[in-house]
């Protein structure tokens, strides 16, 4: 499991940070209840109260004024207090927020300098990308892919549109670094349509928390109709709060995914095209490569174990192996992690990127 990684609640600073963990527990709220953040929308907070127990049920809550600015976003765990009824005009309060397994963080851009908490507690990352119309960006996926391992996420690979395009090369190009890949196709026209392979998506997500994210056009809401039929009735929550329409909002949202054996929740990220990297540090993302980890114990102190790191003891991996079949592979792997380690430093919509490995 990773540890719990810096976020941008840890920058105000203060004093004894780092010698002693905060902690949230304030013991007047003794009787709090758990609940799921699900959405987020001007300061209202979308939650299922007791989610999975005998007294499920939707409410609306508003942050407590003692978390001031910390943010609370959706696959969050809080304590709530007040009306947790969820009836009709009822508000209740967080009190406070969880302990977070994983974060993933969206990219700093024009309007906000800072790579901001999206979403809490995912277990993996599934990268919507059409294999045709419109072209796949590998440096784009390889972005996702990075992010995802940083954040301690699996990452899922869902190739869309495999009537247009042959899946092979990407999936040659993915399987061997750990994403796990699906692919689906459409078939028929729009009211009679199925999606081949949707079983195959189902069971990948089965009994986890998933982040979605995909250029517009891949074929994302396709997917996510499909999974999730009353997809955007089921959040219609917070809207009817706010008065605001659901899809002028670009936060996060949790939908539930029925007919699967597990709590299965999808979490799609409207607007966000990458997630950030500026934070990740190569010993971490190399945590996901689990037999390249072991022989960078070799490694010099501070090596960044890329191409031109002196003595970088995947090199020497390489060039000791066996026999050509184990170099070939031991090369591959290497280079798999150094692409990922260089994805960091470009940008996810680089004009000059080669559409195809
Ligand atoms: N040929 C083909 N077309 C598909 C497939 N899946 C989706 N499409 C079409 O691709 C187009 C985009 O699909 P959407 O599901 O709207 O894509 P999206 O990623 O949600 O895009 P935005 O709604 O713009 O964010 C639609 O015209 C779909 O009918 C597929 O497997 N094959
Ligand atoms: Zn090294």
């Amino acid at each position: 499991m990773p540890t719990r990684r810096y976020d941008e609640r840890d920058v105000r600073v203060r004093p004894g940070r780092g010698s002693r963990p905060r902690t949230k527990q304030r013991p007047e709220h003794a009787d709090a209840e758990t609940a799921l953040v699900t959405g987020v929308d001007r300061g209202r907070y979308a939650v299922l109260v007791d989610p999975d127990g005998p007294d499920e049920r939707r409410a609306i809550a508003m942050k407590a004024r003692e978390l001031g600015r910390e943010r609370v976003v959706p696959g969050d765990r809080v304590d709530l207090v007040g009306d947790t009824t969820g009836d009709d005009g009822s508000l209740s309060r967080i009190v406070r927020i969880g302990e977070r397994r994983t974060v993933l963080r969206r990219t700093a851009d024009d309007t906000d300098p800072v790579e901001r908490v999206i979403v809490a507690n995912a277990d993996q990352l599934v990268i919507v990308t059409a294999l045709a119309d419109p072209e796949p960006r590998t440096r784009m996926i390889d972005r996702c892919v990075a992010a995802a391992y940083d954040a301690g996420m699996d990452a899922l690979l869902a190739l869309t549109k495999a009537d247009l395009a042959d899946p092979a090369d990407l999936v040659g190009m993915y399987a061997p670094i750990g994403v796990r890949v699906v692919v689906t196709r459409t078939e028929g026209l729009k009211e009679s349509r199925t999606i081949h392979g949707l079983e195959d998506v189902r069971a990948a997500l089965d009994g986890r928390t998933s982040v979605l994210v995909g250029h517009s056009g891949v074929g994302k809401s396709t997917l996510v109709n499909a999974l999730v039929p009353d997809a955007y009735r089921a959040v219609g929550v917070v809207n009817d709060v706010t008065g605001r329409g659901r899809h002028t909002s670009t936060s996060a949202v949790a939908l539930r995914v029925p007919a699967t054996a597990g709590p299965t929740w999808v979490i799609d990220t409207p607007g966000v095209r990458s997630f950030g990297l500026a934070h990740v540090d190569p010993q971490h993302l190399l945590g996901a490569f689990a037999d390249l980890a072991e022989v960078s114990q070799e490694c010099p102190r501070g090596c960044t174990h890329s191409d031109d790191s002196p003595d970088c003891a995947l090199d020497d991996w390489v060039a000791d192996s066996p026999d050509d079949v184990t170099r070939a592979a031991r090369a591959a792997r290497v280079e798999s992690f150094r692409r990922l380690l260089a994805s960091r430093l470009g940008t996810a919509d680089d004009p000059r990127e080669p559409s195809r490995p």
